[in-house]
């Protein structure tokens, strides 16, 4: 696993700008090297904020959107186009504007569904297409993620793994079925934590004031299962993209120098 690396920008405006220049740029090496990428997707505002900064940026179409594989870290476990589905956000945010490839954008089930309302064989269901999409070389029973995001809970939480709750503590299973989420809706789906560390590099969200503790708590020594953000590690990078309000309660000693 890879030590935290921060970035500290001014504000959550210039965050979001960043990490969606950063992303650029990560899914055209990427492209580069190997035909394709595959990136995950988180919700929230910060997730939102980065896909909205990318539909905007002028370098947006230097990424082959064709060759781009989608995924998500969780999803709110409602109705096809209920607007609080994080795939709908998405879609409002950056995929409708981009000439992806349907079959390559890998949706988690909807409640109304091909599985209806049985969360736990929708979460099946995303672990075997993950499974399918995983080549010989990859680690475990998904495939090579480039870049895993996660937006950063008040709680510590990332994708829909709470403290304390029992998903944090999956180690075997790529993809649970979440029931009683402290953050509505109360039932969602999720990758874990083996999931999200098996990913290249993982890129951490975290911006606004409400964050600061929750940034402090789990980058100063806290464990995965009181602060899930901790865990969330990725195999060569683990990247916390901050603004000022957010990093305000870190440790001097962890404190970079504030990026412009
Ligand atoms: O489905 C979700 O709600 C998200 O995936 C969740 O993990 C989110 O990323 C964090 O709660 C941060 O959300 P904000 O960026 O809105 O604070």
């Amino acid at each position: 696993m890879s030590t935290p690396q921060l970035v500290v920008h001014r504000d959550k405006e210039l965050m979001a700008q960043a990490a969606a220049a950063r992303l650029i740029t990560k899914i055209v090496d990427a492209q580069a090297s190997t035909g394709s990428a595959n990136v995950v997707l988180t919700g929230g505002r910060n997730g939102n904020g980065v896909l909205a900064a990318l539909a905007a940026a002028p370098a947006r179409d230097a990424i082959d959107w064709g060759r781009l594989d989608l995924w998500w870290g969780d999803e709110r476990f409602l109705p096809e186009g209920d607007p609080e589905r994080n795939i709908t956000q998405a879609e409002e945010a950056l995929l409708d504007a981009v000439p992806l490839d349907p079959k390559r954008v890998h949706a988690m089930p909807a409640s109304d569904g091909p599985y209806g309302t049985d969360v736990e064989a929708a979460a099946d269901a995303y672990a075997e297409e993950l499974a399918r999409a995983a080549g010989p070389a990859n680690h475990g029973a998904v495939p090579t993620f480039d870049v895993l995001m996660l937006g950063v809970g008040p709680d510590t939480h990332v994708a829909s793994l709470f403290p304390e709750h029992p998903g944090v503590r999956e180690t075997e299973r790529t993809v649970i079925g979440v029931h009683g989420s402290p953050k509505p809706p109360p039932t969602r789906i999720s990758l874990t934590l083996p999931a999200i560390r098996s990913a290249r590099e993982v890129w951490l969200l975290a911006a606004g004031e409400d964050k600061a503790n929750a940034v402090a708590m789990a980058l100063s020594g806290a464990g995965e299962i009181q602060a899930p953000a901790a865990g969330a590690q990725g195999r060569a990078r683990t990247l916390w993209l901050l603004d000022t309000a957010a990093a305000s309660q870190l440790p001097r000693s962890l404190y970079p120098p504030a990026s412009a």
